[in-house]
């Protein structure tokens, strides 16, 4: 679903923030991409959903490249910003609804969509308020209820946990499950390396903008000897850079 060949990011003024990485997303990989702040995390995201330009690499989301042919991928991609500006002016519903249309969802596909989500994250009876009433936590769960409309083929999220309550954290969880047990790919970045442990079966660590490790959780738990995802964390950031 997500291939990203030898990718780097230089942005103007000459920071490297990415050098060199290589991954890859299947179908029904739920995949976490760990490490520190400013490690190059939220660069490589933007660059996969196409929002961030860059020179070198390949990035294919399936099979086609976001560079070359941005619309034919981002049909197929979903992709939840740590920050998601929303349209204050709109309601939830107007909101959900403008999504829907730009991914030409019928209204009973939408309908039950929306009611299924939104009673899961107990938004339904704010769907009529303006989106600029809403609280932090209330406008992830709108972004998230608006990502997972059009069953996105790629789904990428940028430090999705921060901000949801523990209720909400779970919810979202359980539509991750879902998602890849119909196939779909997830790619998304976390500092919750507790949540990233139980939840995702494929994982990398970026650390000052390259890969220090990608593979399967399981491997890496096992070359680590026993050591926790937080353990080995640590190990890795005190690597020289
Ligand atoms: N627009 C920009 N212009 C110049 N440098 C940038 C820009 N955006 C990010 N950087 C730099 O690129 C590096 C990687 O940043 P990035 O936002 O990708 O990190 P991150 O891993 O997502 O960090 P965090 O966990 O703090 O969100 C950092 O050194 C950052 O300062």
């Amino acid at each position: 679903m997500l291939i990203i060949n030898n990718f780097s990011k230089t942005y103007k003024g000459g920071k490297k923030a990415v050098d060199n990485i290589s991954l890859q997303v299947k179908a029904g990989d739920i995949f976490g991409f760990i490490g520190h702040n400013g490690a190059g995390k939220s660069t490589t995201i933007k660059a996969v959903v196409g929002v961030l330009d860059y020179e070198e690499g390949e990035i294919l989301v399936d099979g086609h490249s976001i560079k070359k042919e941005p619309v034919i991928c981002k049909k197929v991609i979903a992709y939840i910003p740590d920050n998601p500006d929303l349209y204050e002016h709109l309601t939830g519903i107007q909101y959900l609804n403008f999504i829907a249309d730009i991914f030409g969802i019928s209204a009973a596909a939408r309908e039950e969509k929306i009611k299924k989500y939104a009673d899961a994250f107990e938004i339904t009876g704010n769907l009529g308020d303006l989106v600029s009433s809403y609280s932090h936590g209330m406008k992830q769960k709108l972004a998230i209820i608006s990502a997972v409309i059009h069953d996105p083929k790629l789904l990428v999220l940028d430090e999705p946990f921060v901000g949801l309550d523990p209720k909400a954290a779970v919810v979202l969880k359980k539509i991750m499950y879902e998602l890849c047990a119909c196939g779909s790919a997830i790619f998304f970045s976390t500092h919750m390396l507790d949540v990233a442990e139980k939840l995702c079966n494929k994982v990398a660590m970026i650390h000052h903008g390259k890969i220090a490790f990608a593979g399967t959780m399981e491997e890496m738990l096992k070359e680590k000897e026993g050591g926790s995802l937080e353990e080995i964390f640590m190990e890795v950031l005190k690597q020289e850079k």
